[in-house]
C-alpha cells in the first residue's frame, strides 16, 4: 500500500473506532485525554506542524442589538441595518421567557454530562425517531484549485472531526412529536417548550426580516407566505473542555443554510463571525466574537434568505473556537427553514425587490437542488455560487 493510503486507512479505522465507543468528544474527556487526537486536527494546524495556527486579533466590535420593545416602527429600520450589514445581531425583548431559554440550556448540558452508558444508546450519526446524539463530522471546504472532482470521496479520506457533540432533534413536520423517551426528564419538558416558544418567536422574526426588506416594498407576510417559514430542526451543541483548545475546531468556517437561524449561548464564548469588508467580501475578513450578552438571543441570516432577498441581506461565516480548558460550553441553534421542500418548490429572488439597477442575482432553486449543491461543494460561502447569475 502506498504511504498516502496507509494513511488514509488508518485515519478512516480510527474514525470507525471512535464512532464505536458511542461517547462522544466529552467520553475522550472523560478517559483522561491529555492531547488531542490526530482525527481532530485540522490539515495544515497540527497534522503536518507542530506550531498552532495564530490566533484572531482581538477586535472590539460587536454585533448590533434590536431590542423588541421599542415601536415597530424602529425595530423595522434596526433590523435592516443588522442583516444588510453583519447578518448577526444579538434580540432583547424576544418575549422567549429567561426560564425557558435556561432550562433548555441547562437540559442539554445535563443531558452530554449524563454517564457514557446513559447517553450512548442515543449515539447515531442519522436520526432515529427524529433525534441523533453523534459527534458529526467536518465536511471540509473542497480545494481552491479545483484538483478533487470528488470532493466527497477526498473528505471521507480525510475526516475531521470538531471539538464538539450534538444532539440533533427535528421536532416536524406533520403531527408526530420527536421521540425523546431515551433522554432525561429535563431534556422531555424543556427542549419542546423551548421550541415552542421559539417558533412564536420564529414567526415574530420572520415578519420583521420579511417587513424590512426592499425598503418598505415587501409586506410583513411576504417570506412566511412564500416559504411557509418552520422552526424544526434544533441542534443542542456541547464543546467539552479541550486539552490543547487552540489546535482544535468546535465548527469549522461555514454559513447556514437556513432562512435565518436563532442561537442561544451560554457564558463561555468561542462564536466568532467574519466581518466583510466590501460588497461580495472576499472571505479574508477578519474574525470577531460574539461575545455572549445575557438574556439575548442571536440571530443570523442564512443562505435561504440572503438569495431570496436578492442579497440585500448577508449570511456571513462563522465557525466556533474552544476557549477553554476547563469550561464546557453550550449553545442552541433552530435553524428555521423554507417548510416547501419538493424538487417542485422553486425559491428565488422575490420579484418585487428586483429593478433595472437591481436584477436577479440568483436563479431559482428547490430546497432539494440547494442541499445537494451544498453537500457537493462543501459549508461555506461559495456552496451557493452554481445558482448565481454572472452579472454582465
Ligand atoms: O455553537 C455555536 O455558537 C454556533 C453553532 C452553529 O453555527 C450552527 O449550529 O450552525
Ligand atoms: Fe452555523
Amino acid at each position: 500500500m502506498a504511504a498516502a493510503e496507509e494513511r488514509d486507512a488508518a485515519a478512516a479505522s480510527s474514525l470507525a473506532e471512535f464512532h464505536a465507543s458511542r461517547a462522544g468528544v466529552r467520553g475522550l474527556v472523560e478517559s483522561g485525554a491529555t492531547a488531542v487526537p490526530p482525527l481532530f486536527l485540522p490539515p495544515g494546524c497540527g497534522r503536518e506542524r507542530s506550531t498552532p495556527p495564530t490566533p484572531p486579533r482581538a477586535t472590539a466590535f460587536a454585533i448590533p442589538t434590536v431590542d423588541l420593545s421599542l415601536p415597530r416602527s424602529a425595530t423595522v429600520p434596526l433590523v435592516r441595518a443588522a442583516a444588510t450589514s453583519c447578518g448577526f445581531f444579538h434580540v432583547t425583548s424576544h418575549g422567549v421567557p429567561r426560564g425557558t431559554v435556561a432550562s433548555a440550556v441547562a437540559a442539554v448540558r445535563a443531558f452530554h454530562e449524563q454517564p457514557a452508558a446513559s447517553r450512548s444508546p442515543c449515539y447515531s450519526l442519522a436520526p432515529v425517531g427524529g433525534v441523533a446524539y453523534s459527534t458529526i463530522p467536518i465536511q471540509q471546504p473542497p480545494p481552491q484549485d479545483g484538483s478533487s472532482s470528488d470532493h466527497r470521496a477526498a473528505t471521507a479520506a480525510s475526516p475531521l472531526l470538531p471539538w464538539r457533540d450534538s444532539l440533533v432533534v427535528r421536532f416536524g413536520p406533520g403531527p408526530e412529536a420527536p421521540d425523546l423517551g431515551r433522554l432525561p426528564a429535563s431534556c422531555r419538558d424543556a427542549l419542546p417548550e423551548y421550541q415552542r416558544s421559539l417558533t412564536v418567536f420564529g414567526k415574530e422574526m420572520a415578519g420583521l426580516l420579511s417587513e424590512a426588506l426592499g425598503g418598505g416594498g415587501v409586506g410583513a407576510e411576504r417570506l412566511e407566505r412564500e416559504m411557509q417559514v418552520e422552526g424544526w430542526l434544533m441542534a443542542c451543541h456541547y464543546y467539552p473542555p479541550c486539552p490543547e483548545p487552540e489546535r482544535v475546531v468546535g465548527s469549522l468556517e461555514h454559513t447556514d443554510p437556513s432562512l435565518f437561524t436563532v442561537l442561544a449561548q451560554d457564558a463561555v464564548g468561542g462564536l466568532q463571525v467574519r466581518r466583510e469588508e466590501e460588497e461580495g467580501g472576499g472571505g479574508g475578513g477578519e474574525w470577531v466574537d460574539v461575545a455572549p450578552v445575557a438574556g439575548a438571543l442571536v440571530v443570523n441570516v442564512g443562505d435561504v434568505l440572503k438569495m431570496v432577498s436578492n442579497e440585500e441581506y448577508k449570511s456571513v461565516e462563522h465557525r466556533v473556537v474552544i476557549k477553554s480548558s476547563q469550561d464546557a460550553r453550550v449553545s442552541i441553534a433552530v435553524f428555521f427553514n423554507p417548510a416547501k421542500r419538493d424538487a417542485s418548490d422553486l425559491f428565488g429572488p422575490l420579484p418585487e425587490l428586483l429593478t433595472a439597477e437591481r436584477p436577479a442575482r440568483f436563479r431559482r432553486f428547490s430546497v432539494p437542488e440547494f442541499m445537494r449543491s451544498r453537500r457537493e461543494s462543501g459549508h461555506g460561502k461559495s456552496s451557493i455560487d452554481s445558482f448565481r447569475i454572472a452579472a454582465d
